[in-house]
């Protein structure tokens, strides 16, 4: 990654801290995303990729370190205060209120998330749902959708609360080649729109294509950070991730 000085970069986390009892899931995490990049982090199962995401997104605290988003210390700022200053995210389990609409779940995020009042929020719902082409479903129940609409109506309702930095918690797991193509360029589009993206993906090709830079968490610290091809192609990454097969 290239060196970021502090006005380009829209995240900074120092030497982050997070301990399930005797288990430090993360030990002394630096990392600088800059912004408008898509940054890729990779990782085995258990690495503490998910936990670094609720540790951003301020769902858990942190035992030690700092985290700075927009220039500002947010390590004790609310998860709702978070989501108001610009900080989204997807789950890795998708988990929609399966008996309200489409357009009925990401107004709820626009309003809740957002923090927008009814007529802007709705206004801003019907925006997210062309961005990801799901508009044409609005009226669908959530429980109805396939694996493909059920993701972009995640990234709806992520990108409802308009966020700055968009967290993706592996957004392509599952789909067919091609499914994941047509995410990988709505995905390309939030990106081109300005959103800076960090995003945990087991899907390597997705990340081949879209990643600016990824870095690899394992043993609760980052031991590479580097350009898809140089971190992929790297023998420490390969031992500890590849080996497990691409
Ligand atoms: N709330 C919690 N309490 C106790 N241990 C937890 C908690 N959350 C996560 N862990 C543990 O922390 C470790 C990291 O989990 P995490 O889900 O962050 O890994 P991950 O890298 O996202 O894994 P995967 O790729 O399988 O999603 C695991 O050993 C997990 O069991």
């Amino acid at each position: 990654m290239p060196d970021v000085n502090q006005s380009q970069a829209i995240l900074e986390l120092s030497n982050l801290q997070k301990h399930f009892g005797a288990l430090r899931v993360l030990d002394g995490i630096n990392l600088t995303v800059p912004k408008g990049s898509i940054l890729g982090m990779i990782g085995p199962n258990g690495a503490g990729k998910t936990t670094l995401f609720n540790v951003i997104a301020g769902v858990l605290p942190v035992n030690g370190g700092a985290i700075r988003f927009q220039g500002k210390d947010i390590t004790k700022v609310s998860v709702w205060n978070r989501s108001r200053q610009g900080i989204g995210r997807t789950y890795q389990i998708p988990k929609p209120f399966s008996n309200m609409s489409v357009f009925e779940n990401v107004l709820a995020a626009a309003l809740h998330g957002g923090g927008l009042a009814m007529g802007d929020a709705s206004f801003h719902a019907e925006e997210v749902l062309e961005q990801v082409n799901l508009a044409h479903r609005s009226e669908t129940q959530a429980g109805e959708l396939s694996l493909l609409d059920l993701k972009r109506l995640e990234l709806a309702k992520a990108l409802g609360s308009a966020p700055r930095l968009l967290l993706l918690d592996e957004i392509a797991g599952g789909l067919t080649d091609a499914e994941c193509d047509t995410l990988l360029q709505i995905i390309s589009d939030v990106s081109s729109r300005g959103t800076t993206i960090v995003w945990i993906e087991h899907v390597l090709r997705a990340l081949r294509r879209a990643a600016d830079s990824i870095v690899v968490l394992y043993g609760g610290k980052l031991i590479a950070n580097g350009s898809p091809d140089a971190v992929l192609a790297d023998k420490a990454v390969k031992d500890v991730y590849l080996g497990a097969g691409e």
